[in-house]
C-alpha cells in the first residue's frame, strides 16, 4: 500500500489527504483545476513540504512525528511532468545514462534494454533531444524516469502538452508499461477519457480533499460524482471481444461483470482481446419492458439501484441500474422518473444506444 496522511497550507489553499492507495496498477488523481492534484503528487515526492506521513510498503519516506523526511532524490520514485526537462546538449542515450548512473547496480530492477524496448525508442538513441517530436520527447522522459528503477512512478499530466495524434501515439506505450512492469503509477489528469482508458483506481479530489476513492468502475458509477463530469458522466466496463460480424462490421463485446454483451463498431481487435468500454449516461435510456421495433440493439435487464438529481440541469435525473455485478447510469428527465414511477429495486431495461471502445 501507499499510505498517505498529509496536510499542507498555502495562503489561499489547503490540502488534507488521508488515504491508502494500492501499490499496484494506475491510480488516477482526478478533479477540477486547482483542486490540488499536483500539490498532492509533489507532496508525496517530497517536493512540496507537507506535514504528516508517506510510506510505500515498508519504506517510510516521511514521518514527521518521528523526524523522518527522506529527500526527494533519495526516494525510489520516477517523476514525469507535462513538458519533459531533458538535457538538450545530450543525445537520448546519455539522457538515459544519467538516470541509470543515479541508481546503484543492486537497485537496478528494470533493465535499460527493456525500458528502451517498451517505449519503442531504440532508433532514437543517438538523436539530440532537441530534434525529437513532442511524443518522442515524452517517451524518452518516461524512459529516463524508469532508468532509475523506481518503485513508484509519478506522472503529472504527462500528455497535456501533446495534441490528439501525439496522445494516440503515447497512450499505447503507457498501457504497455502498465501491463509489463509491475510498477505502481500515480497519474494526475483532468482528462476523463485518459483516466477512463488507463486507470485501475481513481482518487477524485475537490478543494484539497478526497471526494471519492476506489476502483475506477466503482467510483465512475457513483451518482454524486458525475455532476463534475457534466456531459461526460458515465461508467467504464471491462469486456472481451467475443465475436466479429464482418457483414455488419460489428463486434460482440462480452462483459462478464454485467453478464451481458454489447454490439459495437468493429475496431479490428482480435477475438479474445480484453477491451475497456465506456457507456455514457446520455446514451442510456430506461424502459419497463424489453422493446421491439427499436434501432437500439443493446438492451440490458437490470434493477434500479439509486436515483439522484443531476446538477447539469434541474429537469434531469441520473438513474443507476444494477446489471449483474456491474452498473450503468442513465440520464433521463425527472418527468420520465415520475411517469415510469422509477424507484430503487424496480426491474427495468437499460437501453444502451452506443458504447465507446477506449483505444
Ligand atoms: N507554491 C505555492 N504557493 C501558493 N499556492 C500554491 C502553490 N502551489 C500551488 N498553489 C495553489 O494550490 C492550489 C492547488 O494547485 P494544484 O496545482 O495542486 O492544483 P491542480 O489540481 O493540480 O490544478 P491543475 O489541474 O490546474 O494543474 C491552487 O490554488 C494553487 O494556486
Amino acid at each position: 500500500m501507499i499510505e498517505i496522511d498529509l496536510r499542507l497550507a498555502y495562503p489561499a489553499f489547503s490540502l488534507e489527504v488521508q488515504q491508502a492507495l494500492p501499490a499496484q496498477g494506475i491510480t488516477a488523481f482526478f478533479g477540477p483545476s486547482g483542486c490540488g492534484k499536483t500539490t498532492l503528487l509533489r507532496a508525496i515526492a517530497g517536493l512540496a513540504r507537507a506535514q504528516g506521513r508517506v510510506s510505500l510498503g515498508a519504506e517510510s519516506w516521511q514521518d514527521d512525528a518521528h523526524g523522518v523526511f527522506i529527500p526527494p532524490h533519495r526516494r525510489s520514485l520516477g517523476y514525469v511532468i507535462q513538458e519533459a526537462a531533458l538535457f538538450p546538449h545530450l543525445d537520448v542515450q546519455r539522457n538515459l545514462d544519467f538516470g541509470l548512473k543515479r541508481t546503484r547496480p543492486v537497485e537496478r530492477r528494470i533493465p535499460l534494454d527493456q525500458v528502451i524496448e517498451l517505449l519503442g525508442i531504440a532508433h532514437l538513441m543517438q538523436r539530440r533531444t532537441t530534434t525529437l517530436s513532442g511524443g518522442e520527447r515524452q517517451r524518452v522522459a518516461i524512459a529516463r524516469a524508469l532508468a532509475t528503477s523506481p518503485r513508484l512512478l509519478l506522472m503529472d499530466e504527462p500528455m497535456a502538452a501533446l495534441d490528439a495524434p501525439r496522445k494516440r501515439e503515447v497512450l499505447p506505450y503507457l498501457e504497455r508499461l502498465h501491463r509489463e512492469l509491475s510498477l505502481p503509477i500515480l497519474y494526475v489528469s483532468h482528462a476523463i477519457d485518459e483516466v477512463a482508458r488507463l486507470a485501475d483506481h481513481l482518487l477524485v479530489m475537490e478543494a484539497g480533499r478526497v471526494r471519492a476513492a476506489g476502483s475506477l468502475t466503482d467510483v465512475m458509477s457513483r451518482l454524486d460524482l458525475p455532476p463534475s463530469l457534466g456531459d461526460d458522466a458515465g461508467v467504464v466496463l471491462d469486456g472481451i471481444v467475443a465475436e466479429r460480424d464482418p457483414q455488419w462490421q460489428l463486434a460482440r463485446l462480452d462483459v462478464p461483470d454485467a453478464e451481458c454483451h454489447f454490439w459495437a463498431r468493429d475496431h479490428a481487435h482480435p477475438v479474445g482481446q480484453r477491451v475497456r468500454l465506456r457507456v455514457l449516461a446520455r446514451d442510456v435510456s430506461i424502459t419497463c419492458a424489453p422493446q421491439t421495433g427499436t434501432s437500439i440493439g443493446n438492451q440490458l435487464p437490470g434493477q434500479v439501484e439509486a436515483i439522484a438529481g443531476d446538477e447539469l440541469h434541474p429537469a434531469l435525473a441520473l438513474v443507476r441500474v444494477r446489471v449483474g455485478r456491474a452498473a450503468v447510469i442513465a440520464r433521463v428527465t425527472r418527468r420520465s422518473v415520475h411517469a415510469l414511477q422509477l424507484a430503487p429495486g424496480m426491474p427495468v431495461w437499460a437501453q444502451v444506444k452506443t458504447v465507446a471502445l477506449m483505444e
